[in-house]
C-alpha cells in the first residue's frame, strides 16, 4: 500500500519519473490540463505535487493542500508558484536547476544564427512558393560583439558557444567576478558598457524587481543602430512596448524572443514584426532536458517523502555535501535543545539569541538556528512546525531574532549556545559534537555539565546538601521509574541541578511528591 500520493500536474518525461513510478512508497496520478478549479478540488489528497510552468500554484491552492508536503518544478524558473505562500505552509519548493541549461543555450544560439540569417522568414516564403534570394541578406557572427546580462548557468554557456563563433563577449552579472571573466575570456562590463557596446544583446538573468524591464526605452536609446536582441529568459525583462517601438523605428534590426510577458502572447505586436522571430517557451523543451529535469526532480521529491536529505530547495538555505557533514550533528542537537528550552520556558518567549563557536561559526549557520526555532517551536504549535515555516512562525509570533558568531570559547573548540529571552527571564541552553561521544548538552541555564541529548530527562533544581539524590530517587523507584544515569550541575552559590535520565516521565503526583521534598525548587521533565 503506497504511503505518499504525488500528482504530476504537467505534461513531464515518464522516462524522468521513473524513480517515483517505481517506488512502491509512491502512487503518482499525471492529470495534466486541469483547471485551478479542479485542482483545489484534488490537491487535498497529495502529499507532492510536481508541475512544470504551466500549473500555477496559487496560495488559494496551497490553502487547500492540507497533506502537501513538497512542489518540484521540473525545470528552473518558480515564478507560476506562490514561493512565500509555500513557506507559510510549510511546503518544500525544489526545482531543477541544472537539468535544462545546455538545451536553453542551444536554443538562444539557435535563435540568434535564425535571427541573424533570418532563417524562419526564408523558410515561409520558400514555403509559401516563393524563391526569393534578395530579401534575406543576413549578418555574420564572427568579429560581432555579444553582451551577455545574467552569467549564471545558460549565460556562461552562452558564452563558451559565441567565442567558439569568433565573437567578442561582454559580461554583466552581480556575482561575475574579475578571475571567473578572464579565465573564460569574457569582458566584466557594466550594464551600460553593454548597452551601449552590444551588435547582439541577450539576457539570461530571472525575473526580478531589479531584473524587470532592465532593457527599456532609454537603454534602447543607447544601443547601437542596428543591434540584435535576444530573450529566451523570461518575459518582462525586456520592455515589450519599448522593444517594439525600436523594432519599427530601426534602431534595433531584429529580436528573437522565446518568452513573453503575457503566454501565450496573444495579440502582441511581436509576434506579428517581421524582424522578429518568435518561439513558444520552447528553451527547455528537448527529449535531453525533459528528461534530465524530471530524473532530478523526481529523485529530490522520493529523498523530501522519505526523509532523506535534499538538495536544490529554494525555500530553504541550501548546504553542500561537506557543510552538511559538519553540520549533520548540530541540526539534531539544535533541534533538541529548542525542545528543551520550550520546556523550560515558562511565559512568552520575546527573543532568540544564537551564538555559535569556534570552526562552526565559520560554517553556514543558518540551517542550525532553523534547526532550534522547529524545536521549540513545535512545542507551541506541534506538527505544523518544519524546517520551512518555523523562522515565519518565529516571526508570526515576533520572537526577535538574532545570529552572533565567535571565533574561540574559552572552554570548548565548537559551541552552540542559545539565549532564550522570556517576558520576565532567559534560557541558556548550550551543546556542542565531541567526536569521540557525539553531540552532549552542557549547560542549562548557568549549571554546567555533560549530558547525552536523548531520551526522558528529568531536571531537579535543589539546594546541594547530603540525601537529596537518595531521595528523588527513592520517590521515583516507589513510582516505577527507572533511573537510567544521573548527572549533576553546580554552581557557586550552593544550588545544585540535578539530571536523571529516566525511563519515562514521571506522573503529575510523583512529580508533585518530589516538588514537596525539603530542598527541591523546581522539577521539570523534557522527552528529547
Ligand atoms: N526559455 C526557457 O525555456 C528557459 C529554460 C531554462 C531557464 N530559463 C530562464 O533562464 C534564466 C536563467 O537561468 P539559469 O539557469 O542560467 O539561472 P542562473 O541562476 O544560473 O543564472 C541567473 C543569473 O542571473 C544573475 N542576475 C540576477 N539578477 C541580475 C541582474 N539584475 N543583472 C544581471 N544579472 C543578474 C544571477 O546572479 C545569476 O548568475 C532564468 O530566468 C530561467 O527561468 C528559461
Ligand atoms: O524556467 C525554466 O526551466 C524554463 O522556463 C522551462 O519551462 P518549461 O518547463 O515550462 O518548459
Amino acid at each position: 500500500m503506497p504511503k505518499y500520493r504525488v500528482l504530476v500536474s504537467d505534461p513531464i518525461s515518464e522516462q524522468g519519473l521513473q524513480a517515483l513510478l517505481d517506488s512502491p512508497d509512491v502512487e503518482v496520478d499525471i492529470k495534466t490540463d486541469l483547471s485551478p478549479q479542479e485542482l483545489i478540488a484534488i490537491i487535498g489528497d497529495y502529499d507532492a505535487l510536481l508541475v512544470r510552468s504551466q500549473t500555477k500554484v496559487t496560495a488559494e491552492i496551497l490553502q487547500a493542500a492540507k497533506k502537501l508536503r513538497a512542489i518540484g518544478r521540473a525545470g528552473v524558473g518558480v515564478d507560476n508558484i506562490d514561493v512565500p505562500a509555500s513557506t507559510r505552509h510549510g511546503v518544500v519548493v525544489i526545482n531543477a536547476p541544472d537539468g535544462n541549461t545546455i538545451s536553453t543555450c542551444e536554443h538562444t544560439f539557435a535563435m540568434m544564427m535564425a535571427m541573424a540569417r533570418k532563417i524562419p522568414q526564408a523558410h515561409m516564403k520558400l514555403k509559401n512558393g516563393t524563391w526569393d534570394r534578395k530579401s534575406f541578406v543576413g549578418v555574420e557572427l564572427k568579429n560581432k560583439t555579444i553582451g551577455i546580462l545574467g552569467f549564471g548557468r545558460i549565460g556562461s554557456e552562452v558564452a563558451v558557444r559565441a567565442k567558439a563563433f569568433g565573437m567578442s563577449v561582454l559580461a554583466y552579472d552581480p556575482f561575475l567576478t574579475r578571475e571567473r571573466a578572464e579565465s573564460m575570456g569574457v569582458r566584466m562590463s557594466t550594464v551600460d558598457e553593454i548597452v551601449e557596446g552590444s551588435d547582439f544583446i541577450t539576457v539570461h538573468t530571472p525575473l526580478t524587481k531589479d531584473t524587470k524591464h532592465l532593457l527599456s526605452h532609454d537603454q534602447f536609446a543607447r544601443m547601437r543602430d542596428g543591434v540584435r536582441i535576444l530573450n529566451c529568459a523570461r518575459g518582462g525583462i525586456i520592455d515589450e512596448k519599448a522593444l517594439v517601438e525600436a523594432l519599427a523605428n530601426g534602431k534595433v534590426a531584429a529580436a528573437a524572443l522565446d518568452v513573453f510577458e503575457e503566454e501565450p502572447p496573444i495579440g502582441n505586436p511581436l509576434v506579428e514584426m517581421d524582424n522578429v522571430v518568435v518561439t513558444p517557451h520552447l528553451g527547455a523543451s528537448t527529449e535531453e532536458a525533459q528528461i534530465n529535469v524530471a530524473i532530478d526532480v523526481a529523485k529530490e521529491l522520493l529523498n523530501i517523502l522519505q526523509g532523506l536529505p535534499f538538495r536544490n530547495a529554494v525555500n530553504l538555505p541550501s548546504l553542500s555535501n561537506d557543510s552538511l557533514r559538519t553540520l549533520e550533528p548540530y541540526l539534531t542537537l539544535a533541534e533538541k535543545l529548542g525542545t528543551l528550552a520550550a520546556n523550560l520556558a515558562i511565559d512568552s518567549v520575546r527573543k532568540i539569541e544564537v551564538t555559535f563557536y569556534g570552526p562552526l561559526a565559520e560554517q553556514q549557520t543558518e540551517p542550525v538556528t532553523r534547526s532550534f526555532l522547529k524545536g521549540m517551536l513545535s512545542y507551541y504549535h506541534g506538527e505544523e512546525v518544519n524546517y520551512v515555516n518555523a523562522p515565519f512562525l518565529a516571526e508570526q509570533s515576533q520572537i526577535q531574532l538574532k545570529e552572533t558568531k565567535s571565533s574561540r570559547h574559552d572552554t570548548y573548540t565548537e559551541l552552540l549556545k542559545v539565549s532564550v529571552v522570556t517576558e520576565n527571564t532567559t534560557i541558556i541552553v548550550a551543546g556542542t559534537h565531541k567526536a569521540t561521544v557525539g553531540p552532549r548538552i552542557v549547560q542549562i541555564g548557568d549549571f554546567k555539565l555533560d549530558l547525552e541529548p536523548n531520551g526522558t530527562l528529568l531536571l531537579a533544581e535543589n539546594r546541594d546538601k547530603p540525601g537529596m539524590i537518595g531521595k528523588v530517587g527513592t520517590i521515583l523507584g516507589g513510582a516505577g521509574v527507572n533511573i537510567d544515569s544521573m548527572k549533576v550541575g553546580k554552581l557557586d552559590n550552593g544550588i545544585s541541578l540535578m539530571v536523571l535520565a529516566v525511563d519515562r516521565a514521571p506522573d503529575e503526583e510523583t512529580r508533585r511528591e518530589i516538588e514537596v521534598v525539603d530542598g527541591i525548587f523546581s522539577v521539570r521533565d523534557v522527552t528529547l
